[in-house]
Order: C-alpha cells, then structure tokens, then sequence
C-alpha cells in the first residue's frame, strides 16, 4: 500500500461481497447453540403474539353476539398469561444477546490485536496509527448492534412473517394477496438505492478514519503545535475533517432514512385498500369476509410490516457493517512480511559473531537505503556507527534483528543466516535500544522488567544500578513502584533513556544494540554509566550509534557510513589517523576546541 496519511482517503473496495458475511459467520459459529435458543424463545413469543387478532375475531364474531360473558373473562386471562411469556421471553433474549454480541466483539477484537503485534514495522510506518485505532475500536464496536440484535431478530423476524402471512392466507386469500402487493415496491426501492448506499458508508467509513488519524496525530505532537503556536491551524483541519465525516455521515444516513418512510407509505397504501376494498366484498355479501375477519386482518397487517421495518433496518446494519468489516478483515488478512520461514529452526544460543554480506536494502522500491553492506562483527567486540543523518546507521542495526527483510545478500549470526531461524528466537537473544526509548503505562520496575518478563526484582535493580538509573529512581516518590503515564512523560529524556537502557541489559543479551542510547543522558551521568557500559559491554557483541563521538571513541571497531554504504573502518586511533570523513566529523565536533582541550575532553571519557 502507498503511504496513507490523515487527508488521504483509503482505496474503497468496489464489489459488495459475501465473503465479508461469511467470514463474521465463522465468529458466530462457535455461539450457534446461544443463537438457536434465543431464536426459539423469540419465535414462540411471535407465535404466541399471533394469536392475539384471532383471538380477537372470535371475541367479535362469536362470543360478543352470544353474550358469552364467562368466555370473554377467561380469553381476558389467556391474553394476559401470553402478554407476560412474552415480556419474560424478551427479557431473556436481551440478556442472552447482549452477552453473545459482545463475545464476538472481544473475539474480532484480539484478532485483530493479535495480528497488529506480529505485522511489521513496514506496516506501521505506511499508515498513520489512528487509522489503525479506529479499526481495533470503533469499526468493531459498530458491529455490536448487529451482532447482538440484529441476527436475532432478523432471524425471529423472518420466522414471524411467515407465521404472519400463513395466518392472513388462512384468514383470507385476496386480503393478502392485496397486502402483499406491497412488497415488489419496496424491493425496487432497494435495489435502486443499494450500491449508492454502500458506497455512501464506505466513504463514511474513510472520512471517520481520517479524522482519528488526524486526532491521533495532533494528540502525539501537542507539544510541538503549542511550541509553534499552530493551534489555529490544527483546530481549521480538524474542523475540516469533521465536517467531511459529518457529511459524508448523513448523506450515508440518507440513504437509510429513505427506507423508513418508504414502508410506511407502502404500508398504509395496502392497508387503505384492503379497508375499501374489505368493506366493499363485505357490502357485496362475499361470504369469507365478515367484520371480524377484517378487523383481525387490519390487525395481521400492522404485524406484517412491523418485521418488515426491522428487516429494513436490519439490511442498513448490513451495509454499514460491511464498510467497517471490509477494514476489519482487510487488517487481519494484512500479510506479516517478516515472517519465519517454512521449518525455520531456533536460533541455537548465540555467541555473538554478527556477518553483513553484500547486503541491500529500501523502504521503498524506488529508493535505495543499504546498498553492498559487507563487514563481519566478532564475538565480544564492539562497533560503532556514525555518519551523517539519515546515512542508514539505524536501518543497519534494524536488520540486525529482522525487524526488516533484505532485499539481498544476507546477514549471519555465528554463521546462521537469520532468515532460517524464528524470529522469536533470534530476538529474545538480542538487547534492543531503539531512538525512540518509549515507556510504557505501569511501573518503573514494570518498564525495566519489559526486557525480561523473568526477572526478579533485584535483577531489575542490579540492571538499573549498571545503567546509573537507580539514583533517580529512587528518589521518585515511590521508588520502583512509581506510576509512569504512556511514553513516560513525567519523566526526563535522560531518565527515559536510562531505564529502557537497563530494560535492554536485563535481558542479558550476547548482542546488544544502541541506538543514541546516551543522546539525552547529561555528560556526568555519561561518565558514571560509561564504567557501567565497560562492565557490560564485555563478552557482548555491540553496537552503538551514537552522535556525541566520545561515546564510541574506544569502540573495537568504527564504521563511517554515508549513502547507506561503509565509507570507511576501523578503530578511532586508525580512522584519526587516516584523516578521512571520521576525522572531519570528529574535529567538527571538536572545533570549538582547541588542541589542548580536545586532549581534556578526550581523558573524561
Ligand atoms: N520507515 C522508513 N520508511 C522509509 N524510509 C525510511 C524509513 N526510515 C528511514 N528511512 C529513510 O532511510 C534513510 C536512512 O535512515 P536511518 O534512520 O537509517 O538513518 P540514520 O543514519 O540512522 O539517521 P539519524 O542519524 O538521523 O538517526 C533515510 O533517508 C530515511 O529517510
């Protein structure tokens, strides 16, 4: 897919399919028995309320003219037994439906969440993440009515239609036939408005989803808008936005209205002239239309339509169900790119020899990042990346750990292409930092523990002493237990820093990646945690992208990359020596130094 963002529509997809239905009914499946019983109870509840006009003829018709009082007391009675099975009938189906609709909901739900965890970065960076949201929340909650009324009742409905026609052709063939005329009206009108309408809850669809992305987005980057006074501006685009979603939802909501009215004219059209033309046959001495047949007809008439306005409505459901089940399926059928191979092997416990064999990579296809990477990393050493922004120094230790594929050549660890083997496996034995050191919503002992779900606490505190971040800990109000909100924003850079560099030690990884793990740390926690970084650093094959070149400056090995290939590499004396590019980087850094002092900022490190 092209890279989506808030203003652009997603693609519609044009046919209407079945297929969308009959996948939601495997999720229904498992629930058949709870769907059957409620089917059943409604059914009798529509069967019972059947008798009611029939009831009523007789009253009319027989018991009325013969004065039969003590009939009509105890008809009373059976009216009021069947009014109250009903109620409880109805009552149980509430509660049984309701329960059922949101099982499935959760099921959709953490299918769709499960797949969302396994699809890879590639996925995430092609769209914005509000357009995901609304998928994994508000398309499957639209699908809540449907689910827990609409099946029901559709099924219950069509049940009671045909009890209700088989009741008027047994009272009377030409009356139905007159109330059934009816019906090719509305199937017209259908069929006239359907694609139109489908279309109209697709872009309804579309206009929703970009308002989030836009929300979404707007809510990430709020610091940067109040920063840049945009405000303004931010509010005019939602409020655009907005009011795409608000037109794009009625004139959607349009074409269900149209439906309504529609019924209810066909319906008293029918019902006008079954009254003339009843009174007429009456008048003519037709001798199968007495008023009481009438009277229970115009009764069977009012039932007729009423599961016919639910079936309409139900038929909307359909339709705006389908737009969001189009995305919802759309993310679950979402391939996972980086995926294991057909009989992938584990990853066997990792000594930490890293080889990058002519390897090419883009994001894209049109644009090349990595172009004939080639160097070998050995056990226990550790490599720096540098060179200038946007030279490919992340993308590098991204494939490090899959998170990519290559486009070609290959990447081995102690000699095993990491293609071969699970993904699971080959990550659970890397120590991960990436640029963006995220917190998550928990604890600060949860936050580090996120490295190792095993780890006991004072592994978690040992790792965080390493790293030089149990000071500050300890000094929030409840230490390690402290609450941090979603990306730690009651905490400092540094700090955060700090504790996803502990969380990425605990998992005692033979490969340990960096990347700008020290860019916010101030220098002389830098100087305390280089000790620590020592200490860990050995036995561990790492690599380190850092800016601030006094970082890396006694790394094994640097390697200079620009134009997502290796201009040069070696060791900080060599590459000084040298007077290459690592050189210029480095004394651009320095510049404002002179000579002396370069000699004074390189002995602090
Ligand atoms: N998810 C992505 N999709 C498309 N292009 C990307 C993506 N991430 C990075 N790039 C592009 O790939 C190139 C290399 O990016 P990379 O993040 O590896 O650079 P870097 O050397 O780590 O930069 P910096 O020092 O600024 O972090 C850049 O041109 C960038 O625009």
């Amino acid at each position: 897919m092209a890279r989506n963002k808030y203003d652009i529509d997603e693609s519609l997809e044009t046919e209407f399919s079945f297929e969308q239905l009959k996948r939601l009914g495997t999720y229904i499946k498992p629930h058949r028995k709870e769907m059957i019983i409620t089917i059943l109870i409604m059914m009798l509840s529509s069967a019972l309320g059947m008798l009611t006009p029939i009831i009523l003829k007789n009253i009319m018709d027989d018991y009325i003219p013969n004065k039969n009082i003590r009939g009509v007391v105890f008809i009373s009675i059976a009216l009021l037994i069947i009014n109250l099975v009903i109620v409880i009938n109805l009552r149980i189906k509430i509660s049984i439906t309701t329960k059922l609709g949101q099982s499935i909901i959760h099921e959709i739900r953490s299918d769709i969440f499960n797949h969302l965890q396994e699809l890879p970065f590639s996925y995430y960076d092609d769209r914005p993440h509000g357009k995901i949201q609304v998928r994994v929340v508000n398309y499957v909650n639209s699908l809540s009515d449907l689910l827990s009324n609409g099946i029901v009742n559709t099924i219950t409905d069509l049940f009671s239609l045909i009890f209700i026609v088989a009741f008027m052709l047994f009272l009377n063939i030409r009356l139905t036939l007159i109330c059934l005329c009816g019906l090719p009206l509305l199937m017209i009108l259908i069929f006239v408005i359907k694609k139109r309408q489908r279309v109209a809850w697709q872009i309804s669809s579309n206009k929703s989803s970009n308002l989030n992305a836009y929300i979404a987005e707007s809510i990430n980057g709020i610091r940067v808008t109040q920063s840049f006074v945009r405000e303004r501006e931010n509010i005019e685009i939602f409020n655009n936005l907005s009011s795409n979603y608000s037109s794009a939802w009625m004139n959607a909501v349009k074409y269900n209205f149209l439906l309504w009215p529609a019924i209810d004219n066909i319906s008293t059209l029918t019902t006008a002239a079954i009254y003339v033309l009843g009174v007429a046959w009456i008048d003519q001495g037709i001798s199968s239309i007495t008023v009481g047949v009438l009277i229970a007809f115009t009764g069977y008439i009012g039932r007729f339509w009423a599961p016919i306005n639910t079936l309409a409505s139900f038929y909307n459901s359909l339709l705006t169900a389908i737009s969001y089940l189009e995305r919802i399926f759309e993310t679950i059928d979402e391939p996972v790119l980086v995926k294991d191979i057909e009989g992938a092997t584990t990853m066997p416990d990792i000594k930490g020899k890293v080889e990058f064999k002519d390897v090419t990579f883009s994001y894209d296809e049109d644009a090349m990042i990595l172009n004939g990477i080639d160097f070998t990393a050995n056990v226990g050493e550790s490599y720096a990346i540098v060179g200038p922004t946007g030279a490919g120094k992340s993308t590098i230790i991204n494939l490090i750990s899959r998170f990519y594929n290559i486009d070609s050549g290959q990447i081995l660890i102690d000699g095993v292409d990491i293609n071969t083997v699970t993904i699971k496996s080959l990550r659970k034995q890397m120590g991960v930092m990436l640029q963006d050191s995220f917190i998550f919503s928990g604890t600060i002992m949860d936050n580090i523990r996120y490295g190792n779900r095993e780890a006991s606490n004072e592994e978690v505190i040992r790792a965080a002493k390493t790293v030089c971040a149990h000071d500050f800990i300890m000094g929030l109000e409840n230490g390690y237990d402290t609450e941090v909100n979603e990306r730690g924003s009651r905490l400092s850079a540094g700090q955060r820093q700090l504790i996803s560099f502990a969380r990425a030690l605990l998992a005692d990884p033979k490969i340990l990646i960096l990347d700008e793990a020290t860019s916010s740390i101030d220098t002389e926690t830098e100087i305390l945690l280089q000790e620590g970084l020592a200490k860990l650093l050995k036995n561990r094959t790492s690599f380190i992208i850092a800016h601030r070149l006094s970082t890396i400056k006694n790394s094994s090995c640097i390697m200079y990359i620009d134009g997502g290939q290796i201009m040069e590499m070696g060791t900080h004396d060599e590459l000084m020596a040298k007077k290459g590019y690592y050189h210029e980087l480095y004394m651009s850094q320095y510049s404002f130094l002179n000579d002396d002092e370069i000699k004074v900022e390189e002995s602090i490190f």
